[in-house]
């Protein structure tokens, strides 16, 4: 379809909406200012945690108040306090300038943000983004952002009460595509920067790889609220990770994104879109996507760590094979921090 599209003010961009024009600044900005010229980094990562973090925090029961407004930027002395969220603070720090640079509202930078920050990982989907949240009216509540701690029976339920509709089970394990691209830092305090797979930089299917074999060891310490062991050295699982695996909901679902990056991607940006216009009413708001830079593709299959194979595998899923994959060449590794965490 031809659609008509606008110079904008800039004299460089075009737009099929003018409103959406803006955005090109804080694109460069966010670039350049907040995610190091473009990785997939540290402060990409806490802004994808940050979408989830904002736009979660919606109850159906408690009438739909909130979602994605930005209130975990806006309201950050008393958020970003809670247990959950606890973290968040640096990237709302690192944020906060950047928004008063802008005529952008909390909530839309949030998301933003997010969705430029998924771009920078190579083999990411182009996550969809749509412009025009106005400001939070309050402060979320505690207790809506779910913990590595809780039960998959809790998790289940807290994501199908967020929103109207809720999130159904194989969503949440299409949500949990995010930890392909992520480190945990306070979950073991003694070894910041610890990713949930072995390419934290790589938006590919790893995580669901490794999530779903033996655990074998503790990072660093053990005895920690919320963590289960993991197959590698250097590497932190989560114990609701560990749990959503094996569970007999979300298991297949699990295993299904092993090796197919073209469900990944998808269904990824599926539930980001989705989670983004919690609160929202989509006809409300501006397609802005094309501002969203187009990923880095890949090519890469899904392997077993060095050292390890199907052998290793705690099979969860019922009556679907897990992948045939290859194993690293090469002596037994172990992953290495991420960056400035
Ligand atoms: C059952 C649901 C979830 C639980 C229990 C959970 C829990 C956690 C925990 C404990 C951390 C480590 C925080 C730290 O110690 O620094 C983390 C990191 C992260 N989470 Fe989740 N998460 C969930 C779902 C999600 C979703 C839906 C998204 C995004 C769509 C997301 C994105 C991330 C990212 C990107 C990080 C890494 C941040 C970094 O590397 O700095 N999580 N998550
Ligand atoms: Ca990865
Ligand atoms: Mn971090």
């Amino acid at each position: 379809a031809l659609t008509k599209r606008v110079q904008c003010p800039d004299g460089i961009h075009t737009a099929t909406n003018a409103a959406c024009c803006p955005l090109f600044d804080v694109l460069e900005d966010v670039q350049q200012n907040l995610f190091d010229g473009g990785e997939c980094g540290e402060e990409a990562h806490e802004s994808l945690r940050l979408v989830f973090h904002d736009a979660i925090s919606i109850s159906n029961a408690a009438g739909n108040v909130g979602g994605a407004d930005g209130s975990i930027v806006v309201f950050d002395t008393i958020e970003t306090n809670y247990h959950a969220n606890l973290g968040t603070d640096e990237i709302v720090q690192k944020q906060k300038p950047i928004i008063a640079r802008h005529n952008i509202s909390a909530g839309d930078f949030v998301q933003f943000a997010g969705a430029v920050a998924v771009s920078n990982c190579p083999g990411a989907p182009q996550i969809p983004f749509f412009l025009g949240r106005p400001p939070p009216v309050s402060q979320a509540p505690d207790g809506l952002v779910p913990e590595p701690f809780d039960s998959v029976d809790k998790i289940l339920a807290r994501f199908a009460d967020a929103g109207p509709v809720g999130f159904t089970p194989v969503e949440v394990v299409w949500s949990l595509v995010s930890h392909t691209v992520a480190a945990a830092d306070l979950v073991d305090p003694t070894i910041p920067g610890s990713p949930f797979d072995s390419t934290p930089g790589t938006f590919d299917s790893q995580f669901f790889v490794e999530t779903q074999l033996k655990g074998t060891l503790f990072p660093g310490t053990s005895g920690n609220q919320g963590e289960a062991e993991s197959p590698l050295a250097g590497e932190m699982r989560l114990q609701s990770d560990h749990d959503l695996a094996r569970d007999s909901r979300t298991a297949c679902e699990w295993q299904s994104f092993v090796n197919n990056p073209t469900k990944l991607r998808n269904r990824f940006s599926d539930v980001v879109l989705k989670l983004s216009l919690l609160g929202h009413d989509q006809s409300t708001l501006t397609d802005c996507s094309e501002i969203i830079p187009v990923p880095q593709t890949i090519n890469v299959p899904a392997t077993f760590p060095a050292g390890l194979t199907i052998a290793d595998v705690e099979q969860a899923c019922v009556g679907t094979a897990f992948p045939s994959l290859a194993t690293d060449p090469g002596p037994v590794t172990s992953v290495p921090p991420v960056a400035g965490s």
